[in-house]
This record gives structure tokens, C-alpha cells and sequence, in this order.
């Protein structure tokens, strides 16, 4: 049996980024990692512009309180200005817009009153130099690295990318993940089940922690309890996907022979057993073209802990990401604990606002099938093997999700 942290090592040395694609920039590409380094075409800002309405001044006339200037002319966003800013003199300016030749500084309209005759009073006294103006190339220069390869297209890095002119990327193909669900009792979220039947909850749950996880989820079906439906569907996967993962199947019982199939089809079993709960029959395999194999216990909570702790990790590396994960820190307990354990347990728990800033308080549940309460779950709560007791406000590790 492995412990948690081996058999996270051992997922990890099978996992490799997938080969680059070019990613076209829309939302669809949100979450990928670039696989090069992105350059600056030009300085941005490409001129110093005025960061707010008002006057650009030269600093030097404005040291003293009420300085009266002569407007030589406006400049709105979008407009070069057409003559520079002399003595006594100041440009009407807009925020976004170029600053004048001659002029160092703005002066925000607030800070001014409009006198007759194309003349300005500056209210301030001491206009600092450089004040309001954003300088040329102050964001980037023109060839400077501004996304590094292996940085995430955020939200804000779309924003730099198309600031630098960038409409499509090279960048790490969300790795695609073939879904497979087991047991003779499973029948559809549309179908009422008949005595003795469930539904599939695990399909779907898989394939949205997939998409959550950063893959590209492919639900192949179910896998009837017959050795050669599971084949099929099994090859299937092997052959569409970079990750497959099996939910069921997994445990020691006379119809579980999802570990037989594997071997059959090649596929090297690197491990069959973790020492943790729940999920202890989590299966690791490798393939010779190197797809990744998991099979996650079939009862639902165990899955779910499964997929967050071996499969999002795995999945971040094939596509792309520098850190693996999962990320554990250390959170206050909301409440006091009394617990004994014989494995590592990971309780589905949620993070909620606590003296300090955030605590972490264990899930309700009423065992590895309860999804209802899982669904809450925003971390899972570490505890060692052995008695916990531990009272409210006692620092434990925390895995977020
Ligand atoms: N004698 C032993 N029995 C069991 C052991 C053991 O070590 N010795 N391990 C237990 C543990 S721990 C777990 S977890 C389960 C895992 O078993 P399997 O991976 O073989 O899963 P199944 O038997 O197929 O299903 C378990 C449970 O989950 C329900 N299930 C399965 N698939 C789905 C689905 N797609 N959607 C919703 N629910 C699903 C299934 O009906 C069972 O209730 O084995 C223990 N037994
Ligand atoms: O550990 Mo099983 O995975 O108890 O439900």
C-alpha cells in the first residue's frame, strides 16, 4: 500500500507536458498555459499620457499657489497634440491623452479654475513634477518578455495579450480525459431506476471536476459488469484520451475485475492501493504511448477526494502548469475536534470567515456516498492517522480545491 505523498510522486514522474498547439485567443483558451514566452511589440504606453482630466503644465511655473496660464490648446484621448507647452503656458488635456512637448506634469481640473480669455488659475501649490503622467514604456518596453512560457492565460493576461497584438498563441492543449463509469446498478440520470438500481451520479461529477481541473472531459458511458462491454469501452478510452479515468470496479469483490482489463490492455499498474480514507482501492497505471490511467473508488465522496488529490495534479502538468499542486496550507479549526483514524483522512470541509482571517470546519457527512454534503466542500481537512484532539482555533493542513 502506498502513502499519499508516494503515490503523488509516483503520478507525477509519469506526467509530462503535452506537446504545444496554437491556441486561438478567445474565452475558449481561458485556463491554458502559454508554451512560449510572449515579447512586446512596442513600449506601452507608446506615448506618456495624462492620467486624469485637466492641464498639462510645466511643473516649474506651478510651485506656488494660484499660477495663471495662457491654454494653447485642447488634446482629447485618441489626439496628438500639434504644439508644445511654454512657459506660463498649459495644454487642455483628457485622461488617456499624449502630453505635450514642454509639459511635465497634470494639474486635475478639480485643482484649476477657468478664468476668462483662454486662461487657467492653478489652484495647487508645489505641482510635482511627473504628477498624473504615466511615462512612456512604464508598463513594458518594446521587446521585453512580458508573459513568461508556462504562465496561465488568466483573465488579465487575455488583456495583455491582445495589448501586445496577439491573436493566437502557442500554448499547452487542455489534456483530454476519457470518463468511464462501472457496475450492473448504474443506470442514467434520465432513466428511474428500478429496485436495486442508482443513478450515475460519478459520470457527471467526474467530468465537471475534470473541466474544473483543467481537461477536456469525454464521458464514454458505462461499463456494465461484463468483462468484455468494460474492454471495449476501456480501449476506447485509451485511444481517445491522454488521462482515462475509471470510477468502480476498483475494490476486491467478485465483479470488480476492472484491474484484470487494464493489464490486459497493457496498461502497467504502477500502484492498486493508498493509505488514506476515503479511497484507499485508487489505481495508478502508464501506458507505453504514456497515457495516464486512474481508477477512483466507486462510491462518490471517495472519487471526488481521488480526482483532487492524484488526477487535477497530474492533469495540471500535462497541460502545462508549473506547480502541480494540491495546495495545502494552514487554517485554524472553526470548532474543536476528537477523532481517531487508521488511515490519513481527507474530510470534505468548508473554509469560513474566523478571527484570524479564515478557519476550516469538516462537512457533516454520513459516509464516502454522501455527495450532498460534499458539494459544500470548498478544501478537505487533513487529519494524521491516529487520535486527534484538537481544540477550536488548533492549526491543521488544509488541501483547497
Ligand atoms: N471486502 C472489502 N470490501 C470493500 C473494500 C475492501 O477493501 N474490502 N473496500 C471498500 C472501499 S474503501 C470502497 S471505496 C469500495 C470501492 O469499491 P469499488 O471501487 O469496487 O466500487 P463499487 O463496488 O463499484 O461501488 C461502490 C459503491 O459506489 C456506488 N457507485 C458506483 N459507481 C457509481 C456511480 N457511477 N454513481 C453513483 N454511485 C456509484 C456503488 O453503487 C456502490 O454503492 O469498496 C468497499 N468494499
Ligand atoms: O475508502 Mo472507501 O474509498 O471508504 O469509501
Amino acid at each position: 500500500m502506498f502513502e499519499v505523498a508516494d503515490a503523488l510522486a509516483t503520478v507525477l514522474s509519469h506526467s509530462r507536458p503535452l506537446e504545444a498547439e496554437v491556441a486561438a485567443l478567445s474565452v475558449a483558451a481561458l485556463g491554458q498555459v502559454l508554451a512560449a514566452d510572449i515579447t512586446a511589440d512596442a513600449d506601452s504606453p507608446p506615448f506618456a499620457k495624462s492620467l486624469r482630466d485637466g492641464y498639462a503644465v510645466r511643473s516649474a511655473d506651478c510651485a506656488s499657489a494660484g499660477a495663471e496660464l495662457t491654454v494653447v490648446e485642447e488634446v482629447p484621448a485618441g489626439k496628438v497634440p500639434l504644439k508644445s507647452v511654454g512657459t506660463g503656458e498649459a495644454a487642455r488635456i483628457f485622461t488617456g491623452a499624449p502630453i505635450p512637448d514642454g509639459a511635465d506634469a497634470v494639474v486635475m481640473q478639480e485643482h484649476t479654475e477657468k478664468l476668462g480669455g483662454g486662461r487657467v488659475r492653478i489652484v495647487d501649490a508645489g505641482v510635482k513634477s511627473r504628477q498624473w503622467v504615466y511615462a512612456q514604456g512604464a508598463e513594458m518596453r518594446a521587446g521585453a518578455v512580458v508573459l513568461a512560457k508556462g504562465t496561465p492565460i488568466t483573465p488579465a493576461a487575455c488583456g495583455v495579450l491582445a495589448s501586445v497584438g496577439q491573436t493566437a498563441v502557442p500554448a499547452f492543449p487542455f489534456p483530454r480525459v476519457g470518463v468511464i463509469v462501472t457496475g450492473d446498478e448504474i443506470v442514467e440520470a434520465g432513466t428511474k431506476p428500478r429496485p436495486g438500481q442508482i443513478r450515475n451520479s460519478n459520470g457527471p461529477m467526474l467530468t465537471a471536476l475534470t473541466a474544473r481541473g483543467g481537461g477536456r472531459p469525454r464521458y464514454l458511458g458505462i461499463a456494465r459488469d461484463d468483462r468484455a462491454v468494460t474492454e471495449s469501452l476501456i480501449r476506447e478510452g485509451l485511444d481517445v484520451s491522454d488521462v482515462v479515468v475509471i470510477a468502480g470496479g476498483m475494490s476486491v469483490g467478485d465483479h470488480d475485475f476492472v484491474p484484470e482489463v487494464l493489464k490486459e490492455l497493457g496498461v502497467v499498474i504502477r500502484f492498486r492501493q493508498i493509505r488514506m480514507k476515503p479511497g484507499k482501492p485508487i489505481l495508478f497505471g502508464t501506458t507505453e504511448k504514456g497515457t495516464l490511467v486512474f481508477g477512483l473508488p466507486g462510491n462518490p465522496v471517495s472519487a471526488f477526494v481521488g480526482f483532487e488529490l492524484f488526477v487535477r495534479p497530474a492533469l495540471r502538468i500535462l497541460g502545462g502548469h508549473a506547480e502541480a499542486g494540491p495546495r495545502t496550507i494552514r487554517l485554524p479549526l472553526a470548532d474543536g475536534l476528537a477523532e481517531s483514524t487508521d488511515r490519513p483522512t481527507y474530510r470534505p470541509a468548508k473554509l469560513e470567515p474566523h478571527a484570524t482571517g479564515w478557519g476550516v470546519r469538516p462537512l457533516t457527512t454520513t459516509g464516502s456516498p454522501d455527495l450532498v454534503s460534499t458539494q459544500r466542500a470548498d478544501a478537505l481537512l487533513v487529519l494524521p492517522a491516529g487520535n486527534t484532539r484538537a481544540d477550536a482555533g488548533t492549526l491543521a493542513d488544509v488541501v483547497l480545491l
